[in-house]
């Protein structure tokens, strides 16, 4: 016999859990189905066992910039400890409590749609449980690591975002494919932890391609001097590994092959919808699922369908598929008791994600860079400014170099997008976020002082060349 629900959440990554929350709050029930860890993705092979993982050399490089500090070589069984308790051994019984405590039902195992408001679950043990939702199915099923159809490459068995965040030890030698986020943080991460030799392939022309290009250009130098080998222009044509877990072969277009003890692909991913049943509600399979700014998936009648977080491919970040989700179950709840919250959609996704990569230096941006808020037609100029001769960039270690960028609306005299880069920037970031979506013209932004000696003293100095 079915179990009937008002909303059922597929997935209890961090969008999934939020929805549930927020629906209950409401005063609705929820069910959340997951097939694997409470708590997702990003609690135990993203965002938090990266952290954990590029913490201590971050820290290492902040130590090396002050004179008076050493260091000494950092303890990499003690690191990946740490990282371990911060994945909690990969156990979510806390998770699952909080769950409980919200209260919503979990429920353990495959969730897939059969048909409008129904969800069958496929349970370890090969059983079936069916539910049906009075108000809303929410998907928050998540993305997992695109692998490219390169000759060898999935026999090869190559790490992924998965084992790298989950590494048991640091391979001497280390060749990561891809030049985004996920490449420049692990690879930073496994370098300063040990990997000596470590060489990034980048397809395009540099380092992290959707920021303001002088982000790269920046991180781009600090891997040089660090001795991490970044290849630009480059294509993987063929991967040969003949001994499971052995040296592996990187075959390039040009130049000669490479080898490595380890491979990590990060070449971006691909959302988690192949057969959780989108066929049986009219949607194409194992594709983004479209929705509107309130979360409700565009391509089934009935409007009881939703998709939050990586799922619906809008911004791929944990703190975006949160936001998503509590405007989501604000509006299911909502809907439920006949509103329809009107004042409750995502708009901040439309000004452009913030986001912090936490490389060393970190790079840190919010809204349009110069090239996207020109070619969306809006009349632009952009300051720059050197982050380094901020005092309090200067007071935080020698040769602190980094750069900050702002792109001003000229019509409307208010930012478009701001970019920082340089260590320790990302907590910037949030003032930035709030001039972009307040929108807080610059003629008021002007009386936000900032405190001496701080880095944040670079508004002042990107108002001030911008002519205030
Ligand atoms: C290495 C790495 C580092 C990252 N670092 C950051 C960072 O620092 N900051 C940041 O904002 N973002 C970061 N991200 C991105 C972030 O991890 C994702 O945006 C986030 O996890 C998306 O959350 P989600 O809830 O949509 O999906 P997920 O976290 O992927 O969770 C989806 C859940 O759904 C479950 N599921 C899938 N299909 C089914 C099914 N059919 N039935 C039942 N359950 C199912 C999965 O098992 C999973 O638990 C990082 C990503 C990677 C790969
Ligand atoms: N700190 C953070 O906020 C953080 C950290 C990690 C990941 N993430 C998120 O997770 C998502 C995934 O990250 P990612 O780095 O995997 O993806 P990405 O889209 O950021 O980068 C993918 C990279 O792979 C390259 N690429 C794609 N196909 C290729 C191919 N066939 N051969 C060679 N190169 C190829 C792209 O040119 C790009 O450089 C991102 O959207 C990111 O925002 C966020």
């Amino acid at each position: 016999m079915a179990e009937e629900f008002d909303v059922i959440v597929i997935g209890a990554g961090p969008a999934g859990e939020n929805v549930a929350a927020r629906a209950v709050r409401g005063g609705l029930s929820a069910a959340i189905v997951e097939e694997r860890l409470a708590g997702g993705e990003c609690s135990y092979w993203a965002c938090i066992p990266s952290k954990a993982l590029l913490r201590p050399v971050d820290l290492a490089g902040e130590v090396s910039r002050v004179p008076g500090l050493s260091l000494g070589p950092i303890d990499v069984d003690a690191v990946l400890a740490r990282r371990d308790e911060a994945v909690s051994h990969y156990d979510d019984s806390g998770q699952v409590g909080w769950i409980g405590s919200v209260p919503a039902e979990f429920v353990r195992g495959r969730g897939r749609l059969d048909g409008e408001r129904r969800v069958v679950v496929t349970t370890a043990d090969g059983g079936e449980r069916t539910l049906t939702a009075r108000h809303a199915v929410v998907l928050a099923t998540g993305s997992t690591a695109a692998v490219p159809p390169v000759p060898g490459m999935a026999e090869a068995k190559p790490w992924t975002s998965h084992e790298v965040t989950a590494a048991k030890k640091v391979p001497e030698s280390l060749i990561v494919i891809g030049g985004g986020v996920v490449a420049c943080e692990m690879a930073q991460a496994m370098h300063g932890l040990g990997a000596r030799h470590t060489t990034v392939l980048v397809r395009g022309g540099g380092l992290l391609g959707r920021v303001e290009p002088f982000a790269g250009e920046l991180l781009a130098k600090s891997f040089a001097e660090s001795g991490i080998d970044v290849r630009t222009h480059t294509d993987v044509v063929r991967v040969e590994r003949p001994e499971p877990g052995g040296t592996v072969t990187v075959h390039l277009s040009e130049g000669q092959p490479l080898e490595a003890d380890e491979l990590l692909v990060a070449t971006g991913r691909r959302v988690a919808t192949r057969g959780i049943g989108l066929d049986t509600v009219g949607l194409p399979d194992d594709a983004p699922v479209e929705v509107d700014d309130s979360m409700r998936a565009t391509g089934v009648a009935g409007g009881w369908l939703y998709a939050v977080g990586d799922v619906n491919g809008r911004a791929l970040l944990t703190h975006m598929g949160k936001y998503q989700a509590r405007i989501c179950g604000d509006v299911i709840a909502a809907r439920a008791h006949g509103d329809d919250l009107p004042a409750m959609r995502d708009i901040a996704d439309g000004f452009g994600a913030p986001q912090v990569v936490f490389t060393d230096p970190q790079v840190c941006a919010v809204g349009r860079t110069e090239a996207e808020a020109r070619k969306a037609g809006f009349r632009v100029r952009a300051v720059e400014y050197d982050l380094g001769s901020v005092s309090g960039a200067y007071l935080l270690g020698d040769g602190y170099r980094g750069r900050a960028k702002a792109v001003v609306d000229e019509d409307r005299k208010v930012l478009l997008g701001v970019t920082f880069v340089g260590p320790g920037v990302g907590d910037l970031l949030h003032a930035a976020t709030i001039a972009v979506t307040g929108e807080v013209p610059l003629d008021r932004l002007w009386h936000a002082v900032p405190s001496f000696p701080t880095v944040s003293e670079i508004w002042l100095r990107l108002l001030e060349t911008y002519g205030l």
